[in-house]
């Protein structure tokens, strides 16, 4: 069986959004494990093409410059939850995608229009040939990559708590100042012209700061067999 022991049989699509630091991987990888699913993180497509503009000297506040070269970066994901991968142009970029360079730049690359045409793609057809479902997390991923998705949530949480998390895991990271990197990377993705982060009409919105990671698993996992069942 393809990425672990399926609970569920019939292909299903389901877009998790929200914003940074909601637990949008975390959950999303368990719970397409859990159900024999595939996985696809799309915040890590638009940190590799990042990656590529930064490593090609491209200058990332220039929307223009970024447009002319997005489509030449070959950003290759592996949807296996329990070992997703990610390459640029044959290279295994998992590491340097996730330097706090990369995580302060990659708002404005992916606020271009061509940047987002490109990766659109790329998720669409990730989507479509996933044999048993997906899983799929973003910011866009309900109102714009797959508005026909089966199950649509939107992950939130308060941004102490979203801080407090994200400073556990990157230890010694002052709680302070990665609450205001947290805001600001939400102003820049919610405010963009194109696809910015929001929640579809109709999704699922589940509040996650009283939540434990198990419990937020639950809770999805609950939604999208309900759904199947009412199929
Ligand atoms: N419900 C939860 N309770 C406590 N910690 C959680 C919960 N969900 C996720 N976490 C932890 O919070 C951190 C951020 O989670 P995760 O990376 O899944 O968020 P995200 O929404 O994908 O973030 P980003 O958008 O920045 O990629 C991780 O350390 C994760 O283990
Ligand atoms: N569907 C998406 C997903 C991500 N982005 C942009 O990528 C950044 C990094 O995302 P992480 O989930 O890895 O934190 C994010 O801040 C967005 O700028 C996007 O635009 N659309």
């Amino acid at each position: 069986m393809e990425n672990g022991a399926a609970r569920t049989a019939q292909p299903v699509i389901v877009a998790i959004d929200g914003p940074s630091g909601t637990g949008k991987s975390s959950t999303s990888k368990a719970v397409a494990a859990q159900l024999g699913l595939s996985y696809l993180d799309t915040g890590a497509q638009y940190r590799a093409i990042t990656w590529w503009m930064v490593t090609n000297g491209i200058d990332t506040e220039d929307p223009s410059a970024v447009a002319a070269v997005a489509g030449k970066p070959e950003i290759v994901s592996g949807t296996d939850p329990a070992h997703p991968t990610i390459t640029v142009d044959g290279v295994d970029v998992s590491g340097p995608i996730r330097t706090p360079e990369i995580t302060a730049k990659v708002s404005a690359v992916s606020a271009v229009p061509e940047v987002r045409a490109r990766i659109t793609e790329l998720q669409r057809s990730l989507a479509a040939s996933a044999k048993n479902g997906i899983v799929v997390e973003g910011r866009d991923i309900g109102t714009t990559v797959l508005p026909d998705a089966d199950v649509k949530i939107f992950l939130t949480a308060s941004p102490e708590a979203r801080a407090a998390r994200r400073s556990g895991e990157l230890k010694g990271v002052d709680v302070e100042a990665t609450r205001e990197a947290l805001i600001k990377r939400d102003a820049a993705d919610s405010s963009r012209k194109t696809s910015p982060l929001a929640k579809a009409e109709d999704a699922i919105e589940v509040d996650t700061t009283d939540l434990t990671l198990a419990q937020v698993v639950e809770c999805v996992i609950t939604l999208i067999e309900e759904k199947r069942a009412a199929k």
